[in-house]
């Protein structure tokens, strides 16, 4: 059933465990349509099993979830029409050409001939591979392969884009030009759910942020949000080499700051200097996931 409403996707008390390992542990969030949803998690954290049950690639032990408004495990083919999925392994034929990928996805979803090949030049175009059209992906440097991924996944047009870790391993220049075709697909009316262990990919293309941890949503917010969640300032202490041995989150008022560099001044060496500085998504993340501030070592 299509329960309308401005959520594109709705999680509620999802949970999933493999054996004795219980990976999702309650898991609440929403998506607001035309918007985009980072997941932020370390290795491990549960993002891809998430990522699979609202793709219904896997079925939740308990708990509910919604794209569009139908429930992925009892509406599972209304979901699947309803979403595009890119994977953190490009799912194309190394053999075939660019050209040859995307107009085989074309004809294998039902699109005549001549449709197939308009759309195959327009997705060739959208995602800066023409010039590569007719060479065999095997060839293909790591941002070209997740172009030609994400157009093949694009072939025909869904609400909703799930991407799982879209620029993992992927050099600067090509990581911010897979930004930019994010950010276009969410100008063009997408709602786009990412997975990211880059904290910057978050900050830069998120509306809303959820940072996991241990199978739970530890914190929910824009990257602004979140930051300000952390303190006003963060005191860095850093050695002689310059190198940062620790962030201290404060309230930003002299008193806070006096009484926080008073607790720990005995601790550091004689060398040690402070700065204070704005909170960074970094500082967000240690904050909020499992790392004690206290356990990092002042040496
Ligand atoms: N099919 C499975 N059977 C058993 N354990 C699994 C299965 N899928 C995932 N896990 C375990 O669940 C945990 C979470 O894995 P998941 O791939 O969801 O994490 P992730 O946040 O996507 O991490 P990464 O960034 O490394 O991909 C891991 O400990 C993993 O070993």
């Amino acid at each position: 059933m299509n329960i309308k409403n401005i959520n594109s996707i709705e999680v509620n008390g999802l949970r999933k465990s493999f054996g004795k390992q219980i990976v999702l542990d309650g898991i609440d969030l929403a998506v607001a349509k035309g918007t985009i949803f980072a997941l932020l998690g370390p290795n491990g954290a549960g993002k891809t099993t998430l990522i699979n049950i609202l793709s219904t690639l896997s079925e939740p032990d308990d708990g509910f979830a919604r794209i569009e408004g139908y429930d992925v495990v009892s509406d599972r083919y209304e979901v699947r029409r309803s979403i595009s999925l890119t994977g953190q392994f490009a799912a194309v034929d190394e053999v075939l050409t660019a050209y040859e990928n995307i107009i085989m996805m074309c004809r294998l979803s039902g699109l005549s001939r001549r449709e197939s090949n308009l759309r195959t030049a327009e997705l060739l175009k959208r995602f800066d591979l023409e010039d590569a059209a007719g060479k065999r992906v095997k060839t293909f440097s790591g941002g070209m392969r997740r172009r030609l991924d994400l157009a093949v996944s694009l072939v025909v047009s869904r609400p909703v884009l799930f991407l799982d870790e879209p620029t993992t391993g992927l050099d600067t220049i090509s990581r911010r030009s897979l930004w930019e075709i994010i950010l276009r697909l969410k100008q063009q009316g997408m709602t786009i759910f990412l997975t990211t262990q880059y904290l910057e990919e978050a900050d830069q293309l998120a509306d809303e942020i959820a940072v996991m941890g241990r199978g739970r949503i530890v914190a929910t917010g824009s990257a602004e949000g979140l930051k300000a969640r952390v303190g006003g300032e963060v005191i860095e202490l850093r050695n002689h080499m310059d190198e940062v041995i620790r962030t201290i989150p404060t309230s930003g008022s002299i008193q806070d700051v006096r009484l926080t560099l008073n607790e720990i001044a005995h601790l550091c060496p004689p060398d040690t200097r402070f700065f204070i500085r704005k909170p960074s998504m970094d500082d967000v993340f240690l904050a909020l996931t499992s790392i004690d501030q206290k356990e990092v070592s002042l040496t």
